[in-house]
């Protein structure tokens, strides 16, 4: 008898993964690649929903061909995704009515900044656990049925599915026949009761968006269908689960106590803490969410979204070609010396998240002089991800009343050791990195693996990863605070340059 695998797709915002993880957990093959951004005017960043779906599908193939499988031994599949990004498509033909709108993309804010002018902003964040903005579905649902010519009256007569990434990828790989989405996806979409896990009815009207667009909710663990793409023939392969990629790196990091938290490292950075079946709205203008639901469980989070991490070293390498991969960032970080005025770069390209969530704020750089190099520009770049991930933590903590004492962290940035460590001095605190670094695709393979018996209980996960390497802080906790409290003027410097625009 073949042994069986779980296959679990990590659709990200830069690239597609798929891995294929055994019984003990290792991952034993692995696809990935990237695809084309679009960037059709300042600020907007779409995807075409096609690409994806045959980006998909080449990363299962090449991770199946890649391990020398044949398809009949993937027990399982588990799908996470890029979330927010929205997309809305015709029933009967599948086509998309226009590109997917990026969770990054600003092209919505018009409409976020309506709803708050009209002081809804107390009223949605007691609904839905989120602080109005552009970065979420619902204005993306609303700006695609304004501008696609029509559009409106189709999702009116029930011709229209909305979905995020999950619900597209499933419907693509069910051939059509389910339209589901899962608890935390649905958390993102800015019309998600949290109370109640329900649509909220009275945003719908808000909003003026159809309920009968929206995909049926599902929990995170279960059977929602079965994979008809051509990887399986005849095949029956459950897809059996569905979950966000920052809800399932705190999956794959097993943090499933209250109090846990983890920081993955990816395009943005994204902060999360499990605060167990209590809804902890913040006073800080954090995120709540949902982490996970197993069965009729539910568990929440509190979220701290940071828009530009990795990104800000990808602007280095493509956009000023200071280097070629990102990986060397770290080398030269660790080879700048120490400036007695230390350059700051606040990396708002696309204004900034938590916690200040200022949509108008473009990036700066502070402190250059005759004699900034390449270097300089790349710890200072390096520690501005961060400085941003303390503005996140310490304010967790203040609306956590908690002291965190241990960060676990993840993403492809993580990778980064000068960032890590540097990440351990500026915290004052443990970081644990993982030892495996797909944590994001672990989990969502964990829970489809969890949904068809593969693996029996959480116990029995956490026997399965060992912790990676220990980061813990070594620098002078005057000299950190120093840091910190410049990088706090540089912030205050690029809101009041945004200030001084906006009265232009
Ligand atoms: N060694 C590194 N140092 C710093 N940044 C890195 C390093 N390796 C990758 N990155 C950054 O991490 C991001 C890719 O991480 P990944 O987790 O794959 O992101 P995503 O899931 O958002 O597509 C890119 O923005 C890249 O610039
Ligand atoms: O694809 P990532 O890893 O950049 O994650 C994107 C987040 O889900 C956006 O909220």
């Amino acid at each position: 008898m073949y042994e069986k695998y779980i296959m679990a797709i990590d659709q990200g915002t830069t690239s597609s993964r798929a891995i294929i993880v055994n019984q003990v957990g290792q991952i034993i093959a692995s696809d990935q690649a990237e695809f084309k951004q679009y960037y059709p005017q300042a600020g907007w960043v779409e995807h075409d929903p096609q690409e994806i779906w045959n980006n998909v599908q080449k990363v299962m193939s090449g991770a199946l061909i890649n391990g020398q499988l044949d398809p009949q031994q993937i027990h399982a599949i588990g799908i996470t995704n890029q979330r927010e990004t929205s997309l809305i498509w015709d029933q009967k033909t599948g086509q998309p009515i226009y590109n997917a709108i990026v969770w990054q993309s600003r092209q919505t804010s018009a409409i976020s900044d309506d709803l708050l002018d009209k002081g809804y902003g107390s009223f949605i964040q007691e609904r839905t656990g989120l602080i109005p903005d552009a970065y979420f579905s619902a204005t993306k649902i609303r700006w695609i049925l304004d501008h696609v010519p029509g559009a409106q009256a189709r999702a009116e007569a029930g011709d229209l599915l909305f979905g995020t990434i999950d619900t597209w990828l499933l419907w693509k790989l069910s051939n059509g026949q389910v339209h589901m989405t899962d608890y935390t996806n649905a958390s993102r979409t800015m019309l998600l009761n949290l109370k109640t896990l329900d649509w909220d009815d009275e945003i719908l009207h808000l909003l003026n968006i159809p309920k009968k667009i929206l995909p049926q909710l599902k929990s995170n663990s279960e059977i929602y269908a079965h994979a008809q793409s051509y990887h399986f023939h005849d095949h029956q392969v459950p897809i059996a689960a569905m979950i966000g990629d920052q809800q399932a790196a705190l999956f794959g990091q097993l943090a499933f106590e209250k109090g846990m938290v983890k920081s993955t490292y990816g395009t943005g950075a994204f902060i999360i803490m499990n605060t167990g079946q209590e809804i902890r709205l913040s006073d800080h203008q954090l995120l709540s969410t949902v982490a996970y639901v197993l069965g009729d469980q539910v568990t929440y989070a509190l979220e701290g979204s940071i828009f530009v991490a990795g990104s800000a070293i990808q602007w280095l390498r493509d956009g000023l070609n200071l280097f070629s991969k990102a990986s060397e960032s770290e080398a030269l970080a660790m080879d700048a010396s120490d400036q007695e005025t230390p350059i700051y770069m606040v990396p708002a390209f696309t204004g900034l998240g938590a916690p200040y969530w200022n949509p108008d704020v473009r990036g700066m750089i502070l402190g250059l002089s005759r004699g900034t190099n390449k270097a300089d520009l790349a710890k200072a770049t390096l520690q501005a991800i961060a400085y941003q991930v303390k503005d996140v933590v310490d304010t967790m903590e203040a609306d956590a009343k908690m002291e965190i004492n241990q960060v676990r962290v993840d993403g492809g940035a993580a990778s980064n050791h000068y960032l890590l460590q540097f990440q351990a001095d500026i915290l004052g605190k443990e970081l644990v990195q993982a030892q495996e670094v797909e944590t994001t695709a672990l989990g969502a393979a964990y829970l489809a693996g969890l949904a068809t018996n593969y693996w029996q209980s959480l116990d029995q996960l956490k026997a399965l990863l060992g912790q990676g390497q220990v980061f813990q802080p070594h620098m002078d906790q005057i000299q950190g605070q120093k840091l910190y409290q410049g990088w706090q003027k540089a912030v205050k410097a690029a809101a009041y340059y945004a200030d001084l625009c906006r009265e232009d």
